[in-house]
């Protein structure tokens, strides 16, 4: 067996061709085989089906289902494809009819049923959708323990609620009744969901929970046991300082936000530290970024729960899905969670932005209402918003001029505080304005345009130095370093100091340039790294229309990336394609919770 450019050469007849198609790649196939001979399966629709199985979780999903196969595969590209533009050719490829795989499958010594025993088969197949055995288990376990967690958080003292809840009386705004709702129901509930788009108030919202269930462990004189936890160091550390910002706001300080695998003392190859048989000591956990939490995760998060601890999630389910496979939010909120009591549901939606510009909310929830036509309405006729309508890979940078003039400005600004060793200041002009691109590589990726953006914005700047530590050079930290406090995708700027060359991070810290391995040159960034920030401007760069990388979760969350100003350089044709293709994830969550005895209607 050997592989020569991706292509699995032992690789027979249908998976030849799938492979060759770079729908499959090596590592589909030789799982697939190994198990196959192990299992003396033969059958070449079950191989096919097993290495397809292993693809669609690559992608995201967490099944394969069987007779939507077609239209999930649009997104198993490989990575070089996408970043080319190239989406497969599915008709060509030998698929199987439907009826007959399934029969195929459901024969297979390979693949059990919903009540074969656990682990006795590498694959189940449940609602004609093939899982791994694993992800199979933690969705079932997913959905048992949600199922257990619907409902009322028993001993609330009703009457410290109330008065928890009486904020801003006097001057109340009927805008804050979301909010409200979301803190009664995240005391009053075993398990809530807290969503909203940008802006909309959720970690405001959070401090208040805080707050409120601060107030409950006062009343009943015990300690409050409260743990805050976000998928990615960066999101976390974003959380702890939002909250320390309302922490005057509300009295008290919030305890530091930790990462899920931190609070869960995830180690490698043994089980989490906390889980079913050592569970987490707190009243009330909550989760921010939820979006960002995959299916794996999540098994984990609520497997550590017990009975007495409340799970709060918050997050924008439209927002990109998490790297690995799941959409939880997403999946559960679709399902509507019931809440505590008749008339209050477990999932509470924030929908004022009180930070946008209404120009940018009205873009996003075009976007996210899948009209296109409306999207290039407002895109054409917004205030603070740009639309170039042109392939991207023509633009001539230095022709035009806004976008001109904001690299200028912005290289200006940033190398002017540099110089003058103003970390926060040049920190703050670095997140004036973010180039963002969908792709990483190709005359539309992060490559070419940061590539370009440096040439512009170093001339600009008389950065003409070869060193790598020039003032005002952007910066982006590419792993995660708790030693210095740095997360993955934290951001800074090269600055001139008294103690000499430093990068001033976005973490308000700065550090000598010896300790900083790994950091790279940012003047561009993709928008799957630009997840969790926001920018006073974007200029997000499209790429064709039959980019594989086109969804509506990508044009949504680079948008909703700008405070005040948007500009979208891309022909109408790839908003059209962004806007109407919805990212496909197949999982069997929101069936499964929709369908248990008892999930609706209590
Ligand atoms: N009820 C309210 N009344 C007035 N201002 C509010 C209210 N809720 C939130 N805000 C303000 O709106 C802004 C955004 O709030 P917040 O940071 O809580 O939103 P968010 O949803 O967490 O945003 P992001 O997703 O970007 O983190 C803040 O300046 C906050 O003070």
């Amino acid at each position: 067996m050997s592989v020569a450019d991706g292509r699995v050469v032992s690789a027979r007849d249908d998976l030849a061709r799938f492979n060759e198609a770079g729908l499959l790649e090596a590592p589909d196939i030789h799982t697939a085989q190994l198990i196959a001979r192990t299992a003396g399966e033969r059958n070449p629709m079950a191989l096919l089906g097993a290495a397809l199985a292993m693809r669609a979780l690559r992608a995201g999903s967490v099944c394969l289902p069987i007779r939507q196969v077609h239209r999930l595969a649009q997104f198993f590209v490989r990575d070089a494809d996408a970043q080319a533009g190239i989406a497969p050719e599915l008709d060509a490829l030998p698929w199987p009819g439907a009826d007959e795989w399934l029969d195929a499958l459901a024969g297979s010594p390979l693949v059990g049923d919903e009540h074969a025993p656990a682990n006795e088969h590498p694959l189940r197949l449940v609602d004609e959708a093939l899982y791994l055995e694993r992800h199979w288990q933690d969705q079932e376990s997913i959905t048992r323990i949600l199922l257990g967690r619907c409902g009322p958080f028993p001993g609330v003292d009703g009457q410290v609620l109330e008065q928890s809840l009486a904020w801003g009386s006097g001057r109340s705004d009927r805008r804050d009744e979301a909010q409200r709702r979301a803190v009664r129901t995240a005391i009053g509930a075993r398990t809530t969901v807290i969503c909203g788009g940008p802006g909309t108030g959720k970690t405001t919202t959070i401090s208040r929970v805080v707050a409120a269930a601060r107030d409950q462990a006062e009343a009943s004189g015990t300690p409050l046991r409260i743990a805050l936890a976000a998928p990615t160091g960066k999101a976390a550390a974003r959380l702890s300082e939002s909250l320390e910002e309302h922490a005057r706001e509300f009295g008290g300080r919030a305890p530091a936000a930790t990462t899920l695998h931190r609070l869960l003392g995830v180690r490698p190859d043994r089980a989490p530290r906390f889980g079913p048989g050592h569970r987490l000591p707190f009243d009330m956990v909550i989760v921010d970024e939820m979006s960002m939490v995959s299916l794996e995760l999540m098994a984990r998060l609520l497997e550590a729960l017990g009975p007495d601890t409340r799970l709060v999630m918050v997050g924008d389910p439209d927002q990109l899905t998490p790297v690995d496979a799941g959409a939880v939010l997403a999946d559960i909120t679709a399902a509507g969670l019931p809440g505590p009591e008749p008339g209050l549901p477990g999932v509470v939606v924030l929908d004022h932005g009180y930070r946008f510009t209404s120009g940018i909310s009205d873009i996003a929830r075009a976007i996210r209402d899948g009209d296109p036509d409306r999207t290039l309405e407002l895109l054409a006729g917004t205030d603070r918003v740009e639309f170039h309508d042109q392939d991207a890979a023509e633009l001539d940078l230095e022709a035009t001029l806004s976008l001109r003039t904001a690299l200028v400005d912005q290289a200006l600004a940033t190398t002017r505080a540099a110089r003058e060793g103003r970390a926060e200041a040049a920190t703050e002009a670095l997140g004036a304005h973010r180039l963002l691109c969908a792709h990483r590589t190709g005359p539309y990726g992060v490559t070419t345009w940061g590539a370009a953006a440096e040439r512009l914005q170093r001339a600009a700047a008389g950065q003409l130095g070869s060193g790598a530590w020039y003032d005002g050079r952007p910066l982006l930290a590419t792993r995660n370093l708790p030693e210095l406090g740095i997360s993955n995708g934290d951001t800074g700027v090269v600055i001139t100091t008294d103690r000499g060359r430093r990068a001033a991070m976005s973490n308000h810290r700065t550090y000598p340039a010896y300790v900083l391995e790994d950091v790279e040159t940012m003047y561009a960034m993709t928008v799957h790294k630009s997840q969790g920030s926001q920018f006073d401007n974007v200029t997000l760069v499209l790429p064709s229309p039959d980019s594989p990388l086109l969804t509506r979760s990508l044009l949504y969350t680079a948008v909703t990336r700008a405070r005040t100003g948007v500009r979208i350089i891309g022909p109408a044709a790839s908003v059209r394609v962004a806007v109407t293709t919805e990212a496909q994830r197949a999982s069997g969550l929101t069936a499964r919770l929709s369908r248990a005895p008892g999930w609706r209607g209590r």
